[in-house]
């Protein structure tokens, strides 16, 4: 990777945060990053990374070769539209916005402009995300090798077709919500049962991150994993006949779905704005 290349973020929220986290944990440098937000109550922990900010997003485009669009989906339209004028062909343009699509992206910014749709998620910020991105129609080889280059230290990077942006949003951008959810929960049963409840909330954690290390490292599918836990007769499979009871695993299975449908219509919505 070219160490000099310049990176922007037009947005400074959480994502961007993320990213940005990730990438220093590479071998990108502070002093190439960029970030812009209307409000300085959001760039300040930006400034305490060594990072340059700024409220102009156009000055964001103007210094950086590639540019992380990390701003609200409905703010996407109106945001492209600013800074279109600004974009010329040595830009790389890279948006994390749920739902919307490369057509949507690719009609808002000058004819031919590179685009790469990325889906990203919050443990990003600790080197463990998982990330997906579907390239546009001009996006190149050497830009998807760049993009991949300064987001391997964010955790697991995949590309895939543009379909599976909104799923893999269901997934895993919004799953990481949905996982925190059944860690909350499991504290609370044993804060019910009588454990205290910040040792509660600790154990719960560990137990996440210990099982989904071991998910992952062992390639084993969960079915096999949770067999091993359960002992015929024992406790687990008693917990295990509640969760079903409840319908946790349909559940959760209607959660993805309706985040996946939630980003496909939000991609809608954005269509829509970006035509008026
Ligand atoms: N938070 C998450 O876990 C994930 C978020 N995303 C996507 O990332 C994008 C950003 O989400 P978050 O970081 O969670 O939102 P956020 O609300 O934390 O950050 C949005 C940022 O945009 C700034 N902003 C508002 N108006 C602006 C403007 N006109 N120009 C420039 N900046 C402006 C805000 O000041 C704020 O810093 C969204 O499109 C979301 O769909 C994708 C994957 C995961
Ligand atoms: O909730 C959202 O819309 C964003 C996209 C995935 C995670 N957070």
């Amino acid at each position: 990777m070219d160490s000099q290349l310049k990176i922007g973020f037009v947005g400074a929220g959480n994502m961007a945060f993320g990213i940005t986290k990730g990438m220093l944990s590479g071998n990108v440098l502070p002093s190439n990053i960029k970030v812009s937000a209307p409000s300085s109550r959001n760039l300040g922990r930006f400034q305490e990374l060594g990072v340059a900010v700024t409220h102009s997003n156009t000055e964001v485009v103007c210094d950086s070769d590639l540019v992380f669009i990390t701003v609200k989906p409905h703010l996407v339209p109106p945001v492209l539209s600013q800074i279109s004028p600004h974009i010329t062909d040595r830009h790389v343009v890279v948006s994390v916005a749920a739902g919307v699509t490369i057509a949507t992206l690719e009609e808002l910014l000058p004819e031919n402009s590179i685009v790469i749709r990325l889906m990203p998620n919050l443990p990003c910020v600790v080197q463990e995300g998982a990330l997906l991105f579907a390239r546009g129609s001009h996006a190149k080889p050497d830009d998807v090798a760049l993009l991949r280059s300064l987001l391997h230290c964010c955790g697991l990077v995949e590309e895939g077709p543009e379909a599976w942006i909104d799923i893999h949003t269901g997934l895993s951008g919004s799953g990481v919500a949905f996982v925190y959810l059944f860690a909350e929960a499991l504290a609370e049963g044993a804060v019910k049962m009588g454990m205290p409840s910040a040792l509660a909330h600790s154990i719960a954690s560990q137990t996440v991150l210990g099982a989904g290390r071991l998910l992952r490292d062992s390639g084993r599918h969960p079915a096999q994993l949770r067999s091993e836990v359960c002992t015929p007769g024992g406790t687990t499979i008693y917990g295990l006949h509640t969760l079903e009871q409840g319908g946790v695993r349909a559940s959760t299975m209607s959660a993805v779905e309706a985040a996946t449908e939630r980003a496909r219509e939000l991609g809608r919505l954005s269509a829509a704005r970006s035509t008026k």
